[in-house]
C-alpha cells in the first residue's frame, strides 16, 4: 500500500495510508497495527490505522488535537481496548512483558511529597533491573534538582523528570507522548540527546509530538494522523519532498497586505523571472512561493516595483511544519479562513 496520502486529506474520508512502506526498514516490526479502530460513543478516536513501527526506529506520530495519538498510544500500551491486529514484540500489547516497555503518558501525576531522585528510584524499584538513578537524572538535565520535592519542581522539571521515570528500566521500546511540553530549549536538547542515544543503542522510540522541528529532527520516519486514520506516512525528507510546497520569501510588512498588492507583486516576479508565481497575503504581509535562492534579488526588486514597503524579509525551504500544515488544512484557515484551495489540492499536486 502507498505510505503517503493517495487520499482526500481534506477529510472526505477514504481509508487511511498504511504508515509502512518502502521507507520502512526491512526485519521484523517491534510494533504492528492493523485495523485499530477505537471509538468513545460516536467518537471515532481511531478509525482503520495500519502502520508498523522497526526495531531501532525512531517513529513520530503526528496530527492536530484531537487525532487520536494518545488513543493510539494507550492502545498499543495496552491502557486502553481497541479493535484490530495490534502486536507489540509478536505479543497483544497486555501480554508484553513490562520491563520492556517504557511509557512516558501525555498526563502523569507522581507522587507530589517524593524527591526527583526518589521518584526515579522508586520507578526503578519496580523492575529486576534498572539503570544507576544519578545516570538517569543527569541524562534529563535534572542532576543538580534532584532533591527537590516534585511538587516545587517547574513544570520543565516536573516533565523532565517524568521523562527519567520512563527510561529508568533501560527499555527496548519507549513509547513518548510529547515528552518536551513545557521544557525549554536547553532541557528540549538534553532529552532530544537522549532519544538520539537511546536510539543508537538500539532501543525503538514511539514519538507523539506538536514540535514539528523535533519530529523531523529525531523520527525515521513519521506518520500522520487525522480524524483517527493516518493520511501520510513516510521518512520526513520524502514527505517533505512531496507534500511541503517550494521554498517562499516572506515579505514582513507594517499593515496587512491586499490581494491587489499580492497581484502586483505576482506580476513584478513574473515579468522579470518569467515564472508563473505563487503570491498571497499572509497575516503578516505576503509570501512569494517557489522562490529560489538565486532568484531572491529579482523577487525583492518586484516586491520594490509594487511599492511595498516592507520591515524584514525571510527565506526558507519547506518543512515538516509546512507537510502538517498542508496536510491538516491549517495552512489555508491562517488567512481568515479562505478555503478557495483545499488541502486535497495540495496533495495532488495542486499549487506548491
Ligand atoms: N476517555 C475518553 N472519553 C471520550 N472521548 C475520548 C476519550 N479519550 C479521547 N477521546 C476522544 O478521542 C479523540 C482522540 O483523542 P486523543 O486524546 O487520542 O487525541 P490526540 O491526538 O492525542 O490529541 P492531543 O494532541 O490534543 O493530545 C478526541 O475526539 C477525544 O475527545
Amino acid at each position: 500500500m502507498d505510505e503517503t496520502a493517495t487520499a482526500d486529506a481534506g477529510g472526505s474520508g477514504t481509508a487511511g495510508a498504511d504508515a509502512g512502506g518502502s521507507d520502512a526498514p526491512a526485519g521484523d516490526p517491534v510494533v504492528v497495527g492493523e485495523g485499530v479502530r477505537k471509538a468513545y460513543g460516536d467518537v471515532d478516536a481511531l478509525d482503520g490505522v495500519d502502520l508498523d513501527v522497526a526495531a531501532g526506529e525512531v517513529f513520530g506520530l503526528i496530527g492536530p488535537n484531537g487525532a487520536g495519538k494518545t488513543t493510539l498510544v494507550r492502545a498499543l500500551t495496552g491502557t486502553t481496548e481497541a479493535e484490530g491486529d495490534l502486536r507489540v514484540f509478536g505479543a497483544p500489547p497486555r501480554e508484553v512483558d513490562p520491563s520492556r516497555i517504557g511509557l512516558l503518558p501525555q498526563s502523569f501525576d507522581p507522587p507530589a511529597r517524593l524527591t526527583a531522585r526518589e521518584l526515579v528510584d522508586y520507578y526503578g524499584g519496580l523492575y529486576d533491573a534498572a539503570r544507576d538513578t544519578e545516570a538517569v537524572l543527569d541524562d534529563v538535565g535534572m542532576a543538580d534538582d534532584a532533591d527537590a520535592w516534585y511538587e516545587t519542581l517547574s513544570g520543565g522539571q516536573k516533565r523532565r523528570t517524568c521523562v527519567a521515570t520512563a527510561v529508568v528500566n533501560d527499555p527496548d521500546l519507549l513509547f513518548l507522548d510529547e515528552p518536551t511540553t513545557g521544557i525549554d530549549p536547553a532541557g528540549r536538547r538534553a532529552i532530544h540527546r537522549l532519544i538520539e542515544r537511546l536510539a543508537a543503542d538500539g532501543t525503538t522510540v514511539f514519538l507523539t509530538s506538536h514540535a514539528m522541528d523535533e519530529v523531523e529532527r529525531l523520527a525515521d520516519r513519521v506518520a500522520m494522523l487525522r480524524d483517527g486514520r493516518v493520511v501520510a506516512s513516510g521518512a520526513p525528507d520524502r514527505l517533505v519532498a512531496e507534500h511541503g510546497g517550494a521554498p517562499r520569501l516572506d515579505a514582513a510588512t507594517a499593515g496587512p497586505a491586499t490581494e491587489e498588492t499580492a497581484a502586483a507583486v505576482a506580476a513584478g516576479v513574473r515579468e522579470r523571472l518569467g515564472d508563473d508565481p505563487s503570491v498571497e497575503a499572509t497575516d503578516g504581509g505576503l509570501r512569494v512561493r517557489g522562490v529560489r535562492p538565486e532568484a531572491i534579488g529579482a523577487a525583492v526588486d518586484a516586491l520594490d516595483g509594487a511599492g511595498v514597503a516592507f520591515d524584514s524579509l525571510s527565506w526558507s525551504e519547506p518543512s515538516l511544519e509546512d507537510v502538517y500544515l498542508r496536510l491538516t488544512g491549517e495552512e489555508y484557515a491562517r488567512r481568515g479562513g479562505d478555503t478557495e484551495e483545499t488541502p486535497a489540492a495540495a496533495v495532488d499536486g495542486g499549487e506548491r
